[in-house]
């Protein structure tokens, strides 16, 4: 939206709260997402709100620990993760936005969208005093976020929630790994930690499905210390129990949608109301900055937006064009879930183990996959060639010194697991924009 501003356009952004915002959500900005606010000229919004600085991440299983660092050499020196409250971001942004005065930055909700003739004209809200008014823009951007009333008449959403997140504030401890994400190969699913500034750190913990354990009746503090707690690095085992009982405990769906946009003269849709993943890689932010520096570069050579039907072709191209960071993204956000579960499937296992060794090996092995993860290089071909060379890894683990027909019969049953996993993801996110985006000139994922 500043961006909007800068070049020379008139915003009026309509926000149902502008109070300090107060989730467990967007809290670790990856690095790719960090050179994306440099490209927008928005770095200063991490700083003042005792932001952490994120060299990578240190991984969990069964009391071994291994850590992988982003490849960072090539940067500046100020180039790494920022992991930070998530509304003291937003406010910095909004303070931003408030400060420019090209921006009209005003409480309210929006009810609907107001459509004629098949185009969006803008949009009817709520003020905070309760007067129904109406805003008309030629350019209406969607971005009410992952609960999103709003976006179904601009796209097919088909909403996954594969599982929860529960989340906790440890304090008065150390990470094994100082300024490290944390990610535990924890059983039934992961459990990440991560700082959200000097004296905090975040914990989430994945359940899987959406029925949850009650907080009110104290089953999930239940749950928290007799199934997560023993799975809990001994560094972090006391403040964890300490932060259950001291009874802050939130949860937030986890859920996953395939951009599927119906495009619409007068709208777009972006952020978590147009695309969503699952968090466990902590994509969302990067995802949504990085189509916000698409969209700025296709608007920008527009004198002004008022032609809807053209400026809706011209954006036509903002689908493909997006395509190599947010599915690359995206995709490894559903496989990595997937291989980090456990399973009561021996090949799943394996497939699991295989991941963690294969990241341990250092060198390419942990460099490539963590580049793509972070956002520093995302490109989908090589997460398909470093998602096979896990599975093969894990074939050839499988099948020396001795190989025996039951071995055989494993690795086989790994490597279609292993297509069963990523195969799906690709389909949805749009094979052919995904790997070939030059030869698809617009339209969205046929599905
Ligand atoms: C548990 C969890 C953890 C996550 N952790 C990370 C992480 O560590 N790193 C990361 O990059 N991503 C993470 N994500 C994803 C990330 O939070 C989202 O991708 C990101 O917040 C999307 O931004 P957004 O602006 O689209 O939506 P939001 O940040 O949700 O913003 C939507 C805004 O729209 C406003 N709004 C909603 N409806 C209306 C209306 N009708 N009228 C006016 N305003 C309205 C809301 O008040 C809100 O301010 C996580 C997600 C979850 C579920």
């Amino acid at each position: 939206m500043i961006f909007l501003v800068q070049d020379g356009r008139r915003v009026h952004v309509i926000e149902r709260d502008l109070t300090e915002p107060d989730r467990i959500v967007g809290e670790l900005l990856q690095p790719g997402g960090y050179l994306k606010l440099i490209e927008l000229g928005l770095q200063d919004c991490v700083d003042k709100i005792d932001a952490q600085r994120v060299f990578g991440y240190a991984l969990f299983k069964d009391g071994r620990r291994t850590r992988v660092s982003y490849p960072l050499e090539k940067f500046d020196s100020d180039v790494a993760g920022r992991s930070f409250h998530n509304g003291r971001f937003i406010q910095r942004m909004r303070e931003k936005a408030a400060s420019l005065s090209n921006v009209r930055l005003e409480q309210g909700t929006v009810t609907s969208l107001l459509e004629e003739n098949g185009t969006i004209q803008g949009v009817q809200y709520k003020t905070k005093t309760g007067e129904v008014l109406k805003a008309y823009a030629p350019l209406t951007v969607v971005c009410d976020g992952c609960f999103s009333n709003l976006r179904r008449s601009l796209c097919s959403p088909q909403v996954e929630v594969p599982s929860c997140f529960v989340g906790l504030v440890l304090e008065n401890c150390q990470l094994p790994f100082p300024n490290h994400g944390h990610v535990i190969l924890a059983d039934p699913s992961p459990i990440l930690f991560y700082p959200i500034s000097s004296t905090e750190i975040r914990c989430l913990v994945d359940v899987p499905g959406q029925k949850l354990p009650s907080i009110a009746s104290g089953e999930m503090a239940n749950y928290l210390k007799t199934v997560v707690a023993p799975q809990v690095p001994p560094e972090l085992h006391d403040a964890f129990l300490t932060a259950i009982d001291k009874g802050h405990i939130r949860t937030m769906p986890n859920r996953s949608m395939p951009a599927a946009p119906h495009p619409t003269p007068g709208a777009l849709l972006m952020g978590d109301a147009f695309n969503m993943r699952h968090p466990l890689t902590g994509g969302g932010m990067t995802v949504a900055l990085s189509d916000i520096v698409v969209l700025r570069d296709l608007l920008k050579p527009l004198p002004n937006l008022n032609d809807a039907e053209s400026l809706c072709k011209h954006l036509d191209s903002f689908y493909t064009l997006r395509k190599p960071v947010a599915s690359t993204i995206n995709t490894l956000a559903g496989a990595l879930y997937k291989v980090f579960c456990s399973s009561s499937d021996q090949a799943r296992n394996e497939m699991r183990q295989a991941c963690f060794d294969y990241l341990s090996l250092g060198g390419v092995c942990s460099n490539g996959p963590v580049a793509l993860l972070s956002g520093l290089n995302p490109r989908p071909l090589s997460l398909v060639l470093h998602f096979f060379a896990v599975a093969i890894y894990g074939v050839g683990r499988l099948l020396t010194p001795f190989p025996s027909p039951k071995r055989l019969w494993l690795g086989a049953r790994l490597i279609s697991g292993a297509s069963s996993i990523i195969f799906p993801i690709i389909k949805a996110e749009g094979a052919m924009q995904m790997f070939f985006p030059t030869t698809v000139s617009s339209s969205p994922p046929q599905k």
